[in-house]
Parts: structure tokens; C-alpha cells; sequence
């Protein structure tokens, strides 16, 4: 029943080579995730949580099992067509915000809807539309030097859905922020995602985070498995 989720993973599996050995990072590994529902993914570190991020993002191939995205198997796309997907039913948020410095905010938002052939002036107000969203319209003309950290990740958050994906992947969006920043952060990603109706996996070690998304789940073994949060 893969077409009813926005982003599913099946019996997905991943592993690297060391010297002679294999050293397996996600085996048989499946995940669900429905249009406006907000999973945390928590898992201690090294235990495959941005290997699991690359590879629902088709950034990485895994080396058995399938990606759907909207019901669409990408196993089995080319580059090309992997590529187009990305730019239009993903949408990426790191820790660090990797916005392109000598750019504004507002620049940094509108790129990626012009990269798709949007207009200069539609993106414009996209973007505006999204950085008001996101209570930053008043910094929309500073370059990200000129931003606080919280803003800038808000900033990352706008470009991530300015072409309004269906599948929001974040990797410890709030990791590198003090705890009330991350909180004002996290509370703007929710209303997003609530209001855009995408599907998001939210990579984080925060479980008070955590506790505010719909469910959690881990990593254990390979397998992605429900996590209970107090
Ligand atoms: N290209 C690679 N070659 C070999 N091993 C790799 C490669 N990429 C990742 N690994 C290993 O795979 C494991 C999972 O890495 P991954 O980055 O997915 O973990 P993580 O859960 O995101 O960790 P963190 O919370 O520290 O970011 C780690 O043990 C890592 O060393």
C-alpha cells in the first residue's frame, strides 16, 4: 500500500564496506510517513539517521529495497529524473542553515522556485508570502551574515518548501541553537507543516521536541522501529 504515504521506505537496506567486513547501517528498514504528519527520528549517534535521511531524499541509493515518493518507486529512475524529484517533492533543512551567503533571504528563498522555471516576480512573493510566515519578512533584504542563527534556520525552512514539497526531510533542524531559539524554531517548522500539509521526518536528539510530533520512532538494528517518548 505504498501510495497512500507521501514518503515510504521498504526493506531498505544499506551497508558500507570496511576492509573485508560489511558494516550494515539499515537492514530491511521501512517507514511510512502520510501527507501533514510529523515524525521525529531519534536515534543515538552513528545509528543511520542521515544515512536514512540521504536516502529518502534521493541523495543516496540504498543497496536493496525502495523509496516511494507519492507512490512513485525511484529505485529505479535515472539521475536526471531523481534530480527533477528532488528539486520538486523534497524539501531539504540541515543543522547548519547552508544558505548562500551573498545572497538575501529573500534571494535564498526564491532561487530554488526559479531554478523551476517560476517567474522572478512569483517567486518574489512566494517568498515574501513564506518569510512573513515565518515572522522574518521585516529581515527578508539581509544577507545571512546579518541574521541571527534562529533566523537564518527560518530562512532554510522557507527555501525548503518555497516550491511546496510533499515529503520535508530535517536533519537536527534546531541542533545548533540555544534551547529557546530551538523552541521558537521548532513552533514556526510545526505551523508549517501544518498548514502545508507536507510529510515530514525530523532527525533530532531533543526528545521535548520529539514529544511535540506526531509519533517517534529509532533506529535498532537496522529496522526502524516505534519509539515510546515520556
Ligand atoms: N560513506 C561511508 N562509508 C563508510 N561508513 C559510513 C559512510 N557514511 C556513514 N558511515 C557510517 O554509517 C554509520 C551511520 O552514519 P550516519 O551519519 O547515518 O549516522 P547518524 O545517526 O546520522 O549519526 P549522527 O547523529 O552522529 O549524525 C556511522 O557508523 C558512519 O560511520
Amino acid at each position: 500500500m505504498a501510495e497512500s504515504f507521501a514518503l515510504r521506505l521498504e526493506q531498505v537496506e544499506r551497508h558500507y564496506k570496511q576492509g573485508d567486513d560489511r558494516l550494515t547501517i539499515l537492514d530491511a528498514a521501512d517507514v511510512g510517513i502520510s501527507a501533514g504528519e510529523m515524525v521525529a527520528l531519534v536515534a543515538p549517534s552513528g545509528a543511520g539517521k542521515s544515512t536514512l535521511l540521504h536516502i529518502a531524499g534521493l541523495l543516496e541509493r540504498p543497496n536493496a529495497g525502495e523509496v516511494y515518493i507519492d507512490g512513485e518507486a525511484c529505485g529505479s529512475l535515472g539521475d536526471d529524473r531523481r534530480t527533477e524529484m528532488r528539486r520538486r517533492s523534497i524539501g531539504f533543512v540541515y543543522q547548519f542553515h547552508h544558505l548562500l551567503p551573498e545572497f538575501s533571504a529573500l534571494e535564498n528563498v526564491m532561487l530554488p522556485q526559479m531554478i523551476l522555471g517560476r517567474s522572478r516576480a512569483e517567486a518574489a512573493e512566494r517568498s515574501r508570502e513564506l518569510l512573513d510566515y515565518m515572522r522574518i519578512g521585516k529581515r527578508a533584504d539581509h544577507r545571512p551574515a546579518e541574521l541571527s542563527g534562529g533566523e537564518q534556520q527560518r530562512v532554510a525552512i522557507a527555501r525548503a518548501v518555497a516550491n511546496a514539497p510533499h515529503v520535508l526531510l530535517a536533519d537536527e533542524p534546531t541542533g545548533n541553537l540555544d534551547p529557546t531559539t530551538a523552541g521558537y524554531v521548532f513552533d514556526a517548522l510545526t505551523a508549517l507543516v501544518r498548514q502545508s500539509g507536507v510529510a515530514a521526518l525530523i532527525a533530532t536528539h531533543n526528545h521535548e521536541l520529539a514529544a511535540r510530533m506526531d509519533r517517534a520512532v529509532t533506529i535498532d538494528t537496522g529496522k526502524v522501529v516505534p519509539l515510546q517518548i515520556d
